[in-house]
């Protein structure tokens, strides 16, 4: 994508197209299976100890031609290497070569059913990107026996019966994929290395350069990146020095009723550890009293329905709005949102304001082409996002979870966070984002609540809906692994101002 920085992440056949430009332009293909090689037997190097037997199990593509120098090199070191052919003799030239390089010098393979508990390290070179359908036979039974020996294993590209596309093992309920301790790839990962369950099952994830040029990773490239601060720190809002609060923007956080004050006090007081020069919370009166005897920072005005909310965008200073924590599903919180896309506020729809356009998304979408271009952001975790979407074709059963998230986004015309421990950010002009720093305990009540508040507190500072978005979830996530276990969402807002201070100060980022 024109002017994007930021680490790509290519699917199997975008690296395939990469791979054929690179060897057009002069690079033998063997040539980059040699350097592919190598950097897996960099890694053997690392996980086997000296004295350790390692085993090659290599397919006949040329994932297993990778295998094949891989087990060569480590061979011509001295290493006790042993390679098995399952699938019997290659069937590419070059994968050809390798197998035919290492026979030369090392003879046979070893028989299938050897004992795998004799070797100190398994190289997984079955199936990588050329994976297109369950494991079954022979393959599916080495990776069963792979798992149950509980080795250290080296994937190469993939884990075998792991697709790198979509991050799921193929054919999941029959199937299985060999689960790695780490894994090698080229040139670029792929979203299945990031996604789940395929992050969990490759281990550590290294990725090595074989001289497949920038600029033509680049040029395969759809607009699918890792969410680092890479993507979007260029657009990330700094105060200036004649700013004043007004130029910070001023975030309007809708309220529940009495009884369901906090999560939009989180989202507020989020709203403004990000940034956002002011924050009200807009209340009928009962919840206004409860909000005035815990709120300092954040102001509070009266609104009592849609129609007294619609007569606080009047003022134009609110620029940026945030509904749905704990704001009650239903008609006034559905009108609620149609009056802040229709005065064109750059918008975040979380929680129960999704809820409220239940299986109606071509409604959301058509208040959005109306309102006339202010970015929206809707965060759903995965049940809003089947409440919102479940009934249209073409969504739920779009593939993997980016794809889900696009089609989404493409349908409603708004940037979509698609929630969870991979959380993706997809935006309707096709780019997506694959977020991996959020531990585990970010799954406590309100967190979603302080995600909506940091996405709202940098659209008020102006940053553009796919980027802030971007932005909300990675710093969501440094904040989360920043304050550590025993994390509750009150905690959240509070590390923001360690993170951004790392973010904008160039120090070591978490
Ligand atoms: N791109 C690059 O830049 C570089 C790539 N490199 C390496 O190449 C790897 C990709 O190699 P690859 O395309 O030959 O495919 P690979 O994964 O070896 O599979 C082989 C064949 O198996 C088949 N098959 C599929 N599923 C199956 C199943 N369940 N059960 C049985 N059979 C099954 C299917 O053939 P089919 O049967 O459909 O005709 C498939 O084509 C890549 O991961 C990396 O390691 C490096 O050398 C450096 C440069
Ligand atoms: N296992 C997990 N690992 C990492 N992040 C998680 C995990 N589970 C949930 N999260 C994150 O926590 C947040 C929970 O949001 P949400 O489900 O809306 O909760 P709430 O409604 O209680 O605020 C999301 O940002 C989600 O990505
Ligand atoms: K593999």
């Amino acid at each position: 994508m024109a002017g994007q920085s930021g680490e790509y992440l290519l699917r199997a056949s975008w690296m395939a197209e990469a791979d054929r430009i690179t060897i057009a332009s002069g690079v033998p293909g063997y040539e980059l299976m040699l350097r592919a090689g190598r950097g897996v037997a960099a890694a053997a190097r690392r996980m086997a100890a000296p004295g350790a037997r390692i085993l090659v199990i290599c397919g006949a593509g040329n994932n297993g031609g990778d295998g094949y120098v891989a087990a060569r090199l480590l061979q011509a070191e001295g290493r006790d290497v042993d390679v098995m052919a399952p699938l019997g003799p290659a069937t590419t030239a070059d994968a050809g070569q390798a197998a035919a390089d290492w026979a030369h010098a090392h003879g046979a393979a070893v028989a299938v059913d050897v004992d795998l508990a004799s070797y100190g390290l398994v190289i997984d070179a079955l199936f990588g990107a050329g994976l297109n359908r369950p494991l079954e036979g022979v393959a599916l039974d080495l990776a069963q026996r792979i798992n149950a020996a509980a080795l250290p294993v080296l994937a190469v590209d993939v884990p075998s019966g792991l697709s790198a596309d979509s991050g799921q093992v193929l054919g999941a309920a029959m199937g299985a994929s060999v689960s790695a301790t780490a894994t090698v790839t080229f040139a670029a990962r792929k979203p299945g290395h990031l996604l789940l369950p395929g992050r969990a099952l490759c281990g550590a994830v290294t990725c090595i350069d074989i001289g497949i040029a920038p600029g033509t990773i680049a040029s395969v490239g759809r607009g699918m990146f890792y969410n680092s601060p890479d993507l979007w720190l260029t657009r990330f809002p700094a105060p200036s020095l004649e700013a004043h609060k007004y130029r910070r923007g001023h975030v309007l956080c809708g309220s529940g009723g009495p009884l369901s004050t906090g999560a939009i006090r989180l989202a507020a007081r989020s709203a403004l550890r990000v940034g956002a020069g002011l924050a009200t919370i807009a209340a009928g009166p009962d919840a206004c009293r409860v909000h005035a005897a815990h709120l300092t920072a954040v102001m509070i005005r009266e609104a009592e329905g849609a129609g007294d909310f619609a007569r606080l965008l009047d003022d134009v200073r609110f620029n940026a709005v945030i509904l749905g924590p704990a704001g009650g599903v239903g008609p006034e919180l559905a009108a609620r949102v149609e009056e802040a896309i229709l005065r064109g506020r750059a918008l975040v729809i979380d929680a129960d304001a999704i809820s409220s356009f239940a299986g109606a998304p071509e409604r959301m979408a058509a208040l959005i082409v109306a309102g006339g271009g202010a970015p929206v952001v809707m965060t759903p975790h995965d049940g809003e996002f089947a409440r919102l979407f479940g009934k249209v074709a073409g969504v739920m059963d779009a593939g993997a979870k980016y794809e889900r998230a696009l089609a989404a986004a493409r349908l409603a015309g708004a940037i979509v966070v698609l929630k969870g421990a991979d959380t993706v950010i997809a935006a309707p002009d096709g780019r997506v984002a694959i977020n991996d720093n959020a531990p585990p305990w970010l799954g406590t009540a309100g967190s979603g609540d302080v995600l909506s508040g940091l996405v709202g507190g940098l659209l008020a500072q102006g940053m553009p809906g796919f980027e802030a978005a971007a932005a909300a979830v990675w710093i969501h996530g440094a904040a989360a692994r920043t304050f550590g276990p025993g994390l509750i969402s009150e905690d959240l807002p509070e590390q923001v101002p360690a993170v951004l201070r790392r973010l904008l100060q160039q120090e070591p980022l978490a």
